[in-house]
């Protein structure tokens, strides 16, 4: 008999966890609601028309709208200069009506992204992409994490998964994801490996693994064969056709908790990204 691939892993629930996350999230935006008056509010800005960017500023504001917070859109050409971009989002950061600002990355090759992110307010920074908000976490001092990384950490805690000298091996080193999940895994004391385009020989570090967190954006990338048994896989990817980076039933045969794509990995960083701002509201209408 040939032995077929079972899957043996349990699920990691990010859609569970999200809805409960964001009903504590909503609880605490009606309560400032009663308390001021003003309800929190995020702008969302997207630089062009990318379909799937589109898609996903929309599913932010309708979940911010369930959870009681008001969402004003900044729509920009897609040809809008760094100048441009870096005006209007400064104008968002020196607006008391606007509590946090999501800028949709990406923004177009020809304009310079990290400027545009400095130019959010570091207390209206509820995405976690501006280098104050990396340090300030890298250091374990308070601000406002990235919101995927973020939002996989609270998933592994939700679910008890041991960290403190675990291995884990991060696929990716962007500064909105792969770089901040390695430094959060860190500062729980997890041994981590950064893998990247350059590194030599990925799937050793891959077997080598307690914990594999892809971050890489190409489909069905990381297999079931490249994982050590046993190992927690965390999919962050998110690509054309909904799936992740990881080929998920052969890595179910092998590991011991997986996140599916979807109902993984987004609906927490979406939940995050709610909290976050809910809690920058408070901050500046109650402080
Ligand atoms: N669910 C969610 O909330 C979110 C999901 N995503 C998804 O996560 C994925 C990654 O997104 P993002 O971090 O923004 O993507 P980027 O394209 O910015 O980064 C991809 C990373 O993967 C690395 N990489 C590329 N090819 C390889 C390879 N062959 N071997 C090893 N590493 C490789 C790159 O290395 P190098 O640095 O050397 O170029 C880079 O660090 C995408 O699918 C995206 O859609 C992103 C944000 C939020
Ligand atoms: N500054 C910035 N911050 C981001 O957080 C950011 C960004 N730019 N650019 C694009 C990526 C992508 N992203 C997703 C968020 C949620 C889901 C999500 O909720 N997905 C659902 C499925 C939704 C559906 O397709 O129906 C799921 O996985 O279950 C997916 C992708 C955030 N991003």
């Amino acid at each position: 008999m040939t032995a077929v691939p079972q899957p043996t892993a349990a699920l990691l629930d990010g859609t569970a966890l999200a809805r409960e996350l964001t009903a504590r999230t909503a609880e605490s935006a009606a309560e400032l609601r009663r308390r001021t008056g003003t309800a929190p509010c995020l702008a969302t800005v997207l630089v062009g028309a990318d379909p799937a960017s589109v898609t996903y500023v929309r599913m932010k504001q309708n979940s911010c709208a369930k959870a009681g917070i008001e969402s004003r859109h900044v729509a920009l050409p897609a040809e809008i200069s760094t100048a441009g971009l870096v005006d209007a989002v400064t104008a968002l950061s020196e607006d008391p009506a606007v509590h946090g600002i999501l800028l949709q990355h990406p923004v177009g090759a020809h304009i310079d992204e990290r400027a545009a992110f400095e130019a959010i307010a570091p207390g209206k920074d509820v995405d976690g992409v501006t280098t104050a908000s990396f340090a300030a976490m890298s250091f374990g001092l308070p601000g406002f994490v990235s919101c995927t990384p973020g939002g996989i950490m609270r998933l592994l805690d939700a679910y008890d998964v041991e960290l403190s000298g675990r291995h884990a091996v991060v696929v990716g080193r962007s500064p909105i994801l792969g770089k901040p999940a390695g430094m959060l895994l860190l500062a729980r004391d997890a041994t981590v490996t950064y893998c990247h385009s350059r590194t030599a020989d990925l799937r050793a570090h891959l077997r080598e693994a307690d914990l594999v967190v892809a971050a890489v954006g190409r489909p069905r990338f990381i297999r079931g064969e490249d994982l050590k048994p046993g190992v927690v896989v965390v999919d962050a990817g998110y690509n054309e056709g909904n799936v992740g980076d990881v080929d998920f039933d052969s890595a179910a045969a092998r590991a011991s908790l997986i996140t599916p794509v979807p109902g993984g990995v987004g609906p927490m960083t979406i939940a995050v990204l709610l909290e976050q701002t809910v809690e920058a509201a408070w901050r500046q209408l109650v402080s």
